[in-house]
């Protein structure tokens, strides 16, 4: 395997994972470029979290997980923000940000004033900064979201794995947020993964996308090419359209076809003058 240069960001080969002896990830092959975006998609269990995961090494795998200069990742290279999280109560919302910066700490250090700072500009930010001392099991979905993202964020990492940033979040947050991640990879250099059902807002922002059907990856490309209505349609077991509006795609399902059942004689509703 030839060396990635520093452009690179992260490699992944033939990344495989399976639970009793089922693969749910199966053969993921990556290379990502420094400030990258790649959007991840694909049907329900179709393996995006697990993939994600087992960059981090949350679950055991097989093949390769590299750095750009070769290194395996250690616990401050990548940040994962994962789709469900475990919010600890009695906890504010400033601690739980402040856990993202763990990686960074000595053993048994406490965070430092540049931490703090980290952390309230994140918090910032993401226009958190009126829920700062308030319990974290006390937030709306939407705001507990966003928690996390910070906590994901004040890690600094150069490469960050978001689950499903989004999914929680009305319109308007749905686009801060992404605009916020867009501008620290165009400033930062930050390289970034996120599983989206959402395929248009994944279009808008990913570079290329990375297509998974039952953990095997079918297209990773420019999204105009994965985007394609016959993939889809078949990947996701339904029929898509994908149209373009005001220069962005959009895909559109469809309504199956209907099927009007054969009523059995027997059920039909019989009218007056009908006789058996
Ligand atoms: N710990 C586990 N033990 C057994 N099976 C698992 C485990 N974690 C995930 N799976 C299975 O692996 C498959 C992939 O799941 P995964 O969560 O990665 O899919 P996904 O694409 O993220 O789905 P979704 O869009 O619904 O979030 C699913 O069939 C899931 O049931």
């Amino acid at each position: 395997m030839h060396p990635l240069g520093q452009t690179h960001a992260l490699r992944a080969r033939d990344v495989r994972v399976a639970f009793d002896g089922t693969e749910v990830v199966a053969g993921v092959d990556l290379e990502l470029r420094s400030g990258e975006w790649l959007g991840l998609i694909g049907p329900n269990g179709s393996g995006k979290s697990t993939f994600l995961r087992a960059l981090v090494r949350l679950v055991a795998r097989t093949g390769t997980v590299e750095l750009g200069d070769g290194r395996e990742p250690g616990p401050t290279d990548l940040a994962l923000m994962p789709q469900s999280p475990e919010l600890p109560p009695g906890m504010s919302v400033v601690e739980y940000v402040l856990l993202g910066r763990t990686a960074h700490l000595g053993w048994l250090s406490l965070e430092s004033r540049r931490d703090r700072r980290i952390a309230t500009d994140v918090l910032r930010r993401l226009g958190l900064t009126s829920f700062a001392a308030r319990p974290v099991t006390s937030l709306s979905g939407g705001e507990a979201q966003r928690v996390v993202i910070a906590r994901a964020l004040v890690q600094q990492s150069p490469v960050l794995l978001l689950d499903e940033p989004t999914s929680a979040l009305d319109v308007g947050h749905q686009v801060d947020v992404l605009e916020l991640v867009d501008e620290l990879r165009r400033s930062d250099g930050l390289t970034v993964v996120a599983a989206m059902h959402d395929l248009g807002m994944a279009a808008r922002y990913a570079d290329r996308l990375l297509l998974l059907e039952r953990g095997a990856p079918v297209a990773l490309g420019p999204p105009q090419e994965v985007l394609e209505p016959g993939l889809l349609s078949r990947v996701y077991a339904h029929p898509v359209r994908v149209h373009h509006v005001d220069g962005q795609l959009v895909v559109l399902p469809q309504p199956r076809e209907r099927h009007t059942p054969a009523v059995p004689t027997e059920l039909r509703p019989r009218a007056r003058d009908e006789v058996s």
